[in-house]
C-alpha cells in the first residue's frame, strides 16, 4: 500500500493506494475520536450490486450504517437526486458527528462530497472510490451538482477525511469506463511531464493493456500531479485551472448531451485534442498530433466532434464555463507538454477549429 498526503490550505489528508487495501477503512473509522454517530455509504446501483457486501463487511459492526443509493452515471449529480439523500440522511437522523462514505466513481464521489459539505452546514466525508477516473475525482475536494445550463456549476471546495483507493476493485470497469477514467491519466500527463506522457503511451499502446499491474503505479502519479497543483491553489484562484485541460469544450458537449451522451472522459479527450491544435495556431506547440491520435484511436477513444454538433450550439454552453470571464470562454492551452497556461481565444478561431475537428480534418 501507498501513501499520499494531500495538504491543502483547509485540511491536509492521506490517499491510501493499493491491491485489497478496504480494512484501513475499520482502523481509520475505531481510531477516530468521537466515534463517528452515524455512517451513511452512498454508492450507485452499479457498485452497490457489484461491491456494497465487500464494502460493508469491512466496516465496523457496531457502527450504526445506512446506505444510500443513486442512479447509475451522470443523474446522481441532479438537484433531485441532491434533495433526496439529503432527505435521506434527514430521516435516519445523522447529526453533525455523523459521517458520509462516498462509494463510487466521479459521479458519488462529487454528489456524495456535496451532500456532506452542505448537510448541516458541512459534516465528515470519506472518498472511497472504485474508477479509474476517480483518481482525479476523490482528491482535491471539488464537489458538484451538474445544472442543465451547465456542469457542476452549483457546488464547493470540500475536502474529504481521507481517500482509500483500493485498485482491486477497478477489475469490474468496462472497457467503455476504463477508457474514460484513463482520459483524465493522459490529461495529468499533458499538464506535467512530456516524459510520463512518453511512458504511458509506450506501457499502454491500446486499450486491453489499461488495466494491467503498471496501472496502480500510473495512477500514483497522476494522483501526485493533482496534489502539487492543489496544494498551491486549492481554491483555483490560479493554476489549479490547469486540470481543466480539455474540459471548457469537454464539459460543453457533455452538458449539450443532456450528460448522458458521452462520458466525461470521452468529452475531455475530444476537448484536450481541440486545446491540443489551439496550442499548436496560437502558441507555436511542437507536438506530434499524428503520433498522439494514432495512439488515442489504438486505446479506442473518438476525437473528432459529432457531426450533428454545430458551434453555435456549443459556444453559448462555453460561454457558461466557470473560467469565463464576462462571457468569453477561458482555455487550457500548452506552450511545451508540461508547460499549461490559461488563455481567453478568438471565436473566430475557436469557430475555425471547432469546423476542422467536426470534419476530423486536422492532420
Ligand atoms: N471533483 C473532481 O475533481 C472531478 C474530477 C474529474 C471528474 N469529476 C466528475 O466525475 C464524474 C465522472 O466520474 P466517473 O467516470 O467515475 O463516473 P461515474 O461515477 O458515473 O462512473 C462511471 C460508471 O461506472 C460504474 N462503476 C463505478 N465503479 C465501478 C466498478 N468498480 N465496476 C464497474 N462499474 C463501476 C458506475 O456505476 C457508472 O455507471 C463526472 O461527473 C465528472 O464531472 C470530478
Ligand atoms: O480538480 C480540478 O480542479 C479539475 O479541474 C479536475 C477535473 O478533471 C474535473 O472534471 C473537475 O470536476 C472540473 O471542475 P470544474 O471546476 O471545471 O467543474
Ligand atoms: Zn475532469
Amino acid at each position: 500500500m501507498e501513501k499520499i498526503i494531500i495538504k491543502t490550505e483547509s485540511k491536509t489528508y492521506p490517499v491510501y493506494i493499493g491491491d485489497a487495501i478496504l480494512p484501513e477503512l475499520r482502523t481509520f473509522l475505531v481510531n477516530k475520536k468521537p466515534l463517528y454517530t452515524k455512517l451513511m455509504v452512498v454508492t450507485d446501483q452499479h457498485v452497490h450490486d457489484l461491491h456494497l457486501k465487500t464494502l460493508l463487511s469491512h466496516l465496523p459492526n457496531e457502527m450504526d450504517t445506512v446506505v444510500y443509493t443513486t442512479p447509475n452515471g451522470e443523474e446522481a449529480k441532479s438537484f433531485k437526486v441532491f434533495e433526496d439523500c439529503i432527505s435521506f440522511a434527514l430521516e435516519h437522523h445523522l447529526d453533525r458527528r455523523s459521517c458520509i462514505l462516498a462509494f463510487g466513481g466521479g459521479a458519488v464521489g462529487d454528489l456524495a462530497g456535496f451532500v456532506a459539505a452542505t448537510f448541516m452546514r458541512g459534516i465528515d466525508f470519506i472518498q472511497i472510490p472504485t474508477t479509474i477516473l476517480a483518481h482525479d475525482s476523490a482528491v482535491g475536494g471539488k464537489v458538484a451538482i451538474n445544472h442543465p445550463l451547465g456542469k457542476n456549476l452549483v457546488g464547493n471546495f470540500y475536502q474529504p477525511e481521507l481517500v482509500i483507493y483500493d485498485t482491486n476493485l477497478l477489475t469490474s470497469l468496462s472497457p467503455l469506463q476504463l477508457r474514460s477514467g484513463f482520459a483524465e491519466l493522459i490529461k495529468h500527463a499533458l499538464i506535467s511531464d512530456e516524459n510520463f506522457l512518453k511512458e504511458i503511451m509506450r506501457e499502454v499502446p491500446d486499450g486491453k493493456s489499461i488495466l494491467s499491474d503498471k496501472l496502480p503505479n500510473m495512477l500514483m502519479r497522476g494522483i501526485e500531479v493533482k496534489a502539487s497543483v492543489v496544494r498551491q491553489d486549492e481554491k483555483e484562484s490560479g493554476i489549479r485551472a490547469y486540470l481543466n485541460f480539455g474540459h471548457t469544450l469537454g464539459h460543453a458537449l457533455e452538458a449539450n448531451g443532456g450528460f448522458h451522451k458521452l462520458t466525461h472522459g470521452e468529452a475531455v479527450m475530444i476537448g484536450m485534442v481541440y486545446a491540443l491544435i489551439l496550442s499548436k495556431k496560437k502558441l507555436d506547440l511542437r507536438f506530434d498530433l499524428n503520433s498522439f491520435i494514432a495512439w488515442i484511436e489504438a486505446l479506442g477513444y473518438q476525437w473528432n466532434i459529432p457531426s450533428t454538433l454545430s458551434f453555435d450550439e456549443i459556444y453559448p454552453i462555453m460561454q457558461h464555463d466557470k473560467k469565463s470571464v464576462a462571457q468569453h470562454p477561458q482555455f487550457v492551452l500548452l506552450e511545451e507538454v508540461g508547460k499549461p497556461l490559461l488563455s481567453e481565444v478568438d471565436e473566430r478561431l475557436l469557430r475555425e477549429t471547432f469546423q476542422q475537428l467536426k470534419s476530423g480534418g486536422i492532420i
